[in-house]
């Protein structure tokens, strides 16, 4: 996919994101046009590892960091955030995934996800591959290596045979 796949967002209406975003300490998301460099995966990746640095994880010393980008272009991020109270914890992926849902946003294209580990690519946990179902089976998980290396896979490649609810009429 090209770099310029990103510029989903119409041009002039850049300036009106940017301007929103900085003028608002409530509203969370990122517009990824303004800090693209060669590739729109690898950038996502690095807004990822941002997000790390902020992991609350006092107990398990794992800090784990997510960027879910939306169809038209925001970025918001997550890391996990533990609790004493262990099963209170919650992965960077849902963190991500639910303040997007919460600012209206539930089209997603890709989410990213880092973690400090060298040797393997973090992958989401169950509950967080279920979590992802919820908005769609086609979507990219792009998972990474610290030295910015990913396997990139769709959400139901990660949750085959996945559970959907059939509400009936
Ligand atoms: O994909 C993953 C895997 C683990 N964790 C978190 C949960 C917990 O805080 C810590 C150790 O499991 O890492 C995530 O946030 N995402
Ligand atoms: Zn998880």
């Amino acid at each position: 996919m090209a770099a310029s796949d990103l510029c989903e967002v119409p041009t002039e209406s850049r300036g009106c994101e940017l301007k929103h975003k900085m003028s608002s300490l409530v509203h969370t998301e990122t517009s990824l046009s303004d800090k693209m460099t060669d590739s729109w995966e690898l950038d996502l990746i690095k807004l990822s590892q941002e997000a790390m640095g902020k992991a609350y994880c006092p107990y398990s010393k794992f800090p784990v960091g997510a960027a879910l980008l939306t169809t038209d272009g925001k970025v918001f991020t997550g890391c996990n955030v533990e609790n004493a109270c262990s099963n209170l914890g919650l992965c960077a992926e849902r963190v991500a995934v639910n303040k997007a849902v919460s600012e209206g946003y539930r089209n997603f294209k890709a989410i990213a996800v880092c973690s400090e580990v060298v040797d393997t690519y973090i992958t989401p946990c169950g509950g967080c591959r279920q979590v992802l179902l919820e908005f769609g089976q086609t979507w990219i998980v792009l998972m990474s290596k610290p030295d910015l290396s990913y396997e990139k896979r769709t959400v139901v490649d990660l949750i085959p045979m996945p559970f959907v609810l059939k509400i009936r009429d």
